[in-house]
């Protein structure tokens, strides 16, 4: 949460001329309300079924050519890593607890933290997420002390460069 996903991924699409999508905000179409109140009336689990559901559906009808920008806590589910793992390429975009904790603090929407102690809550949910993160990711792009736009180039240069690689080794 406040990497910036939802911003860079966003950027890059308008860069790369492809459609966008926010899988949280598929989530909040399909559902018909928003994120704090699926958690509200539904709870975490209830989130987490939506979330494997709308990417799935993502996965099977997309062509291949759009960007997706996912919730932070979409490598929580095995299932969800291995549609990522088998249809994207995956950038995860670093960004430091402190980062992490200004970026979303003018924010309400982030039900997970809303909570008396958000820093804690980002430090436990780090701890076990960096490395599945580590584990899907094709790319890593560090996102501190840089502007959206600049994080946005790094990730497209980063991405250019892969494919590159990838057509020289084949
Ligand atoms: N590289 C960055 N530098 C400064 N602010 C950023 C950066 N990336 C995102 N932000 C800001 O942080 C907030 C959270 O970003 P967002 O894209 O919603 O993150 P995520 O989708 O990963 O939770 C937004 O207000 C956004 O403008
Ligand atoms: O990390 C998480 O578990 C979540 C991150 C949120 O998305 P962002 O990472 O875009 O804030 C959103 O999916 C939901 O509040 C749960
Ligand atoms: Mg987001």
């Amino acid at each position: 949460m406040g990497a910036g996903k939802t911003t860079i991924g966003r950027l890059i699409s308008q860069s790369l001329g492809k459609d966008f999508y926010d899988l949280d905000k598929v989530i909040e179409d399909n559902a018909g309300a928003d994120i704090p109140w699926i958690f509200e009336r539904e709870g975490e689990d209830g989130f987490r079924k939506r979330e494997t559901q709308a990417l799935a559906s993502i996965a099977q009808s997309d062509t291949g050519d759009s960007v997706l920008a996912t919730g932070g806590g979409i490598v929580m589910r095995e299932e969800n890593r291995e549609i990522l793992r088998d249809n994207a390429l995956v950038v995860y975009l670093y960004a430091s607890i402190a980062q992490q904790l200004y970026r979303t603090s003018k924010s309400t929407h982030r039900p997970l933290l809303q909570t008396g102690d958000p820093k804690a809550t980002l430090k436990k949910l780090f701890e076990v997420r960096d490395p599945l993160y580590r584990d899907v990711a094709t790319l890593i792009i560090e996102t501190d002390a840089r502007h959206p736009r600049s994080v946005a180039n790094k990730v497209l240069d980063a991405i250019k460069r892969h494919l590159k690689e990838e057509t020289t080794v084949s």
